[in-house]
């Protein structure tokens, strides 16, 4: 596949010996990369969404790991396994909802308890890379399965961002829109700006521009005028955990979108790997909702725009129910109409 400008952007870089962030906060205006050599630094990362998107944070999460420990066992080889435990509980509670988060960590956990005697740290950052790896080869293929249920012609909508700033690179969402995209079957691709943080306006919007693939931004409150129109045949969205039966949580907004596709006669694509697959939990009503600070809703750009009393909400997430949702796809493959029957046919495969 020829370079294209998403084979070069990296949220996520081990680069000599420490953690390189490229600090989504400042995006577009600014491409600035952190660079961070301890866990609470990564996990601070994380809850300050310098560094978001669920894949991407599991991912940042496997390095924090690796560099609490080199840290715990330059204190002392001995007992650095029973240290670490604090730093891995700190990064896997950086954010509640993306269960890539925890993900991660377990896996990097379960290496540390098999990890052969000496310094661990060669072994951990393989596996870290191997994390990063496995998510951009899972989007490739997932690009390819989701393009496949698109037919040429026509729009697609998608919400916050699920591209190569979400992931280890290529995206998610906008990897299934990056693929279709080159085979000629999408005509155009909507973007809702995803209040309040602004990631479809910020990033998705930027990573397509870069792409040269068109992108029209819209508010988010335009989205039901936009559907009643004809015009976009698939709402296609990331995920940051999905329940044994099929709901998934994703970033606010995307739940009154499915909604409103299921009104219209649109297809809605929820597009992720199947670390973002909770088999635990039955359903959706188990999933924790991050809540944020009311400042991010009563604030603009970190000016005051609300009125002075004013309380806000702030859930960074809701749950789009599975009946309403046409295609999960993974890299496994695609589960249609999914339930818990489909879901559970999905890993055992
Ligand atoms: C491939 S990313 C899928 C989701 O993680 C994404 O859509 C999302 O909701 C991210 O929320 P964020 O709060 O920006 O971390």
């Amino acid at each position: 596949m020829s370079e294209h400008a998403h084979d070069r952007i990296r949220a996520v870089v081990w680069n000599d010996d420490a953690l390189e962030l490229l600090d989504q906060r400042l995006l577009p205006a600014v491409e600035r990369r952190l660079r961070l050599g301890t866990a609470a630094g990564v996990a601070q990362a994380i809850r300050d969404m310098v560094v978001r998107g669920a894949p991407a944070i599991g991912i940042a999460a496997a390095y924090g790991v690796v560099l609490a420990a080199r840290a715990r066992f330059a204190e002392a080889p001995a007992g650095w396994r029973a240290r670490i435990g604090a730093d891995l509980d700190l990064l896997a509670a950086a954010r509640p909802t993306a269960v890539n988060l925890s993900w991660a960590v377990a896996r990097m956990r379960a290496t540390i308890e098999r990890a052969p005697e000496g310094d661990p740290c060669p072994r951990l950052l393989a596996e870290a890379n191997a994390i990063l790896a496995e998510d951009i080869a899972a989007n490739r293929r997932m690009g390819a399965l989701g393009a496949a249920l698109i037919e040429a012609g026509g729009s697609v909508l998608t919400h916050c961002n699920a591209g190569s700033l979400a992931t280890g690179g290529f995206g998610t969402a906008l990897g299934v829109i990056r693929t279709a995209h080159a085979a000629g079957r999408i005509d155009a691709v909507y973007a809702g700006e995803t209040r309040p943080w602004l990631q479809g306006a910020r990033l998705t919007a930027w990573e397509l521009v870069r792409d040269g693939i068109p992108v029209t931004l819209l508010a988010d409150g335009a989205a039901a005028y936009l559907l009643c129109q004809g015009r976009v045949r698939w709402v296609i969205v990331g995920a940051d955990r999905i329940a044994a039966n099929g709901d998934t949580a994703n970033k606010i907004g995307t739940y009154g979108l499915a909604v409103l596709a299921r009104q219209h006669g649109v297809g809605f694509m929820v597009v992720a790997p199947v670390s973002t697959i909770d088999m635990s939990l039955a359903d959706g009503a188990g999933i924790p909702i991050e809540e944020r600070p009311a400042a991010e809703v009563l604030d603009l750009a970190g000016a005051r725009v609300a009125a002075a009393g004013a309380g806000a909400w702030n859930p960074a997430f809701d749950v789009t129910p599975a009946a309403l949702i046409d295609a999960i796809v993974t890299e496994r493959g695609v589960v249609h109409a999914p339930d818990a029957a489909g879901m559970a046919a999905l890993l055992a495969g």
